[in-house]
Parts: C-alpha cells; structure tokens; sequence
C-alpha cells in the first residue's frame, strides 16, 4: 500500500484516478478474503497443490482458481514503475502479465507523457493468455479513455508465442507473470532490450524460491544485469541491462 506521506507522482483526469483507486481496492479486498480462506495464490506453490488437486492437474486447477482474481501490482510498485518510465522517458514498454490491466493503465499514462514531451514513437505491449480477462481490462482502459487506450497494443495468448513477433527496442520490461513463466519470457524479450533497459520483476523476496532460475540468470555477471531488491512489500528487483559491461 502507499505510505502515508508519499506524495502520488501519477499526472492523470480525476476519473482516472478514481478508476485505479477503485481497481486497486477490488484487487486488495479480493487478496484478503483470499487469504482469510488460506488458499495459495502464489504459482510458486502449483508444486505443493499436487497433492489436493481436485482434477489430478495442478496447473489447470491453479489456472482455474485464478481465473477470476485481479492480483494486480501493489499501488505504491505501480507508482515507482511510473515514476522510473517517466524518467527514463521510456515509451517502449513491454508488461508480462497483465490481468485485468490496472498496472497497464499507469504505463500508459507514463508513455503517453513520455511521447507527448519527446515527440518519439512508442507503445505499450501487453499479454494476457485469459479472454475474460483481456475482455475486461480493455473495457477498463475504454473508460480512461482515448489517451491511454491509444497506447495499449494487447497481445492475447501465450506470451512466450505472443512476444515472438513485431516486437520495438525495449525500454522497459515489467514481469508480473507466473514465476514459472518469468525466465522463458525475458529470453523471449532479451533480443530487443536496449543497453540500460530495465526488467523489473515483482515479488522476489516473497516468490524466491520460484524465481531461483530467473534470479540465478539474472544475477550471473555474463549475463549483463545489475541488480537490486527494492524494499517493496514481498520485494521488487530492479535490473538494468548493460550487456558486456560485467
Ligand atoms: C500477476 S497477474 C498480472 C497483474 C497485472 N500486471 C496488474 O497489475 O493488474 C499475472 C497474469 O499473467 C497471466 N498469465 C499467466 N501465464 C501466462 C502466459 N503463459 N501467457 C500470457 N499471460 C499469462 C495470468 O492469467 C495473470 O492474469
């Protein structure tokens, strides 16, 4: 949540503002009554659903049970995400993972600012492999309205397919996916980062364990990361990609 005397760096119509407040609070509310029935909502424990999943498949049941749930970025790692891309005055963006599209709304608006100061060119990709949701988050990004929605190329399906193709130099890239998945992905998007991208990958601390591969490759000097856990609830690693530079 964001701290009480942290000003909010976010530049957007009071609808939009109110819309996010609103989404941040269904996804918070959805978490704790989650939590109150302590059920798992972490991909890092399909491992551990093996043994009570109802159909034999954990994955499927994982799938199933978070068909319906936002989960979506904290409101305060949202804020930091604007406020880097704003800096960076980055306008190429690409978000692994995007649910119901709330941490999108953000890189939209920082992107759109971006293009609107430099006059550069720039998107924002986003994937999500769940139609419901896509359906959803596009409806969320049309009550916005034009300036953000215009910003958003929503790629559906699998993104380790979805990501193949058409893909800009990128600025920045957001993993908010499935632990599993995260490693595949950034080698999916590692062609097209720019030398001083930035990957930054949610829940680090709290999801170690299901990164181990992603932070063992990130954290290898032949690799071309530099990288720090921000001290985020359940952590947030910033990487910046400087290849040959170790
Ligand atoms: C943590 S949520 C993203 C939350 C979003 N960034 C937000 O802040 O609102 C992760 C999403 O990744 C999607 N996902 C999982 N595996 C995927 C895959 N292989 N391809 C595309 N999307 C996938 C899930 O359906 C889920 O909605």
């Amino acid at each position: 949540m964001p701290s009480p005397v942290s000003p909010s760096p976010i530049q957007a119509p009071q609808h939009v503002q109110d819309l996010l407040a609103q989404l941040h609070k269904q996804s918070t509310d959805q978490e704790y009554a989650i939590s109150q029935t302590k059920k798992v909502i972490s991909s890092t424990v399909i491992g551990d659903l093996k043994d009570k999943s109802p159909s034999g498949d954990a994955k499927a049941d994982f799938d199933d049970m978070m068909r319906d749930k936002f989960i979506a970025l904290d409101q305060d790692k949202c804020q930091f995400v604007y406020q880097l891309i704003t800096a960076m005055g980055a306008t190429n963006v690409v978000e692994a993972g995007t649910s119901f599209g709330v941490s999108t709304i953000y890189l939209a608006l920082a992107v759109a600012q971006n293009k609107a100061r430099t006059n550069k060119s720039g998107t924002v990709i986003a994937t999500e492999n769940e139609s419901e949701k896509a359906k959803a988050a596009r409806g969320y990004w049309a009550q916005c309205g034009k300036d953000v929605e215009s910003q958003i190329d929503l790629r559906e399906g699998n993104i380790l397919e979805t990501l193949r193709e058409n893909m800009p130099q990128v600025d920045l890239l957001l993993l908010d996916i499935w632990a599993a998945i995260s490693l595949p992905t950034l080698k999916t998007v590692l062609p097209h980062l720019r030398p001083g991208a930035v990957v930054l990958t949610d829940n680090t601390v709290s999801a170690a364990a299901g990164y181990a591969d992603l932070l063992a490759f990130m954290r290898a000097p032949e690799n071309g990361f530099r990288n720090m856990t921000l001290p985020f609830s359940n952590g947030f690693e910033m990487s910046v990609y400087l290849p040959g530079s170790a």
